[in-house]
């Protein structure tokens, strides 16, 4: 029998189509999975992007994938600071973050980012819950220790970076109640209390691959504007093996994608198959990514069995 020209369906739908199931049999693999993203603060004002990604994890979620997110708001924290004439410097990656520092970071990140995040999935009618980590003890911090030699000298001094901490516990019943029983995505802000209440502000990279340690995520994707590696050798992305990690630490003077890097290899020791540092640019680079069976990458893919 021949096909008729007014029934049958043309070439390029079946292409489309047999692409669409291809890449729904790719993404499936993660079904029963946990994937956490974490989106960079300077993706927190793009509605085109939040859009889009609303949209991609709307899809993760009906493909029966467990979706975590933590946002940073870097670039939003820079903006008030400037407005307030609040003076602050970085240090190996870090906001040295004061006191009148910490409440425009807290509000910035808790207050606005992480709210407006929780619109974008609720529009995509995604069930969530925006948090920080104070809410029921999610995430504990404890103060970084950060000491520097001068040149030349054995005598090392303290470098006190303020309220910056790294993630010390979690509680990680809550954590799978919101999971597995309530059935939410958790959007997580990178505020914390240490052990005597006082706030302090987490990395986001570095927050993302702690929790995925502990939830025994599958991956970690990063989405950032920041997603290729600028060595001494030039501009490295693609699939990197953790054991070439410290090299690459090495040949850099990003001290955000250092911390980056070393967070990343820290979640593979302990059990993340791998971390995806992706771009952000394109509309559903989420979906991409996660469909290509870690094929092919927008960035850099972290792990060991490629
Ligand atoms: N020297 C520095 N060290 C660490 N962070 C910095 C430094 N200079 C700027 N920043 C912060 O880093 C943000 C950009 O970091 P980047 O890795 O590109 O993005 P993101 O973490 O948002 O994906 C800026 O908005 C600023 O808040
Ligand atoms: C501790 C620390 O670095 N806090 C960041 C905010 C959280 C974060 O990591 O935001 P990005 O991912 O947007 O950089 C800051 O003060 O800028």
């Amino acid at each position: 029998m021949s096909k008729s020209a007014k029934y049958a369906l043309s070439d390029k739908i079946i292409d489309k189509v047999s692409e669409l199931s291809e890449m729904i049999g790719n993404l499936k693999e993660l079904s029963g999975e946990r994937i956490v993203i974490k989106c960079g603060g300077e993706l927190m004002d793009d509605e085109n992007f939040l859009e889009s990604l609303g949209n991609d994890i709307a899809i993760l979620r009906t493909l029966g994938i467990s979706v975590v997110v933590v946002h940073g708001a870097g670039s939003q924290v820079d903006r008030v600071l400037a407005k307030l004439k609040i003076k602050n410097d970085f240090f190996d990656g870090y906001r040295i973050t004061d006191s009148a520092t910490i409440e425009v970071v807290e509000m910035a990140l808790t207050g606005l980012i992480n709210k407006n995040f929780v619109k974008y999935l609720l529009k995509h009618e995604v069930n969530c819950i925006g948090l920080s980590g104070k809410d029921n003890n999610l995430i504990t911090a404890k103060k970084i220790r950060r000491t520097q030699k001068d040149e030349g000298s054995n005598i090392e001094r303290i470098i006190d970076l303020g309220f910056i901490g790294d993630p010390a516990d979690i509680n990680l019943e809550f954590f799978e109640d919101l999971l597995d029983n309530a059935d939410l995505v958790p959007v997580i802000s990178p505020i914390a209390f240490d052990k005597s209440f006082n706030t302090f502000s987490i990395n986001a990279d570095v927050l993302a691959c702690y929790i995925a340690e502990n939830i025994k995520a599958t991956k970690v994707i990063i989405m950032s504007e920041n997603y290729n590696i600028k060595s001494k050798d030039g501009i490295i992305n693609g699939h990197i093996k953790p054991s070439d990690v410290n090299r690459l630490i090495e040949n850099t003077t990003d001290y955000k994608m250092i911390l980056r890097l070393k967070a990343s290899v820290n979640a593979l020791k302990n059990g993340v198959e791998a971390v995806h540092i992706i771009s952000s640019e394109d509309k559903h680079s989420l979906l991409a990514e996660l469909s290509s069976l870690n094929d092919t990458t927008s960035g850099i893919v972290i792990c060991d069995n490629k």
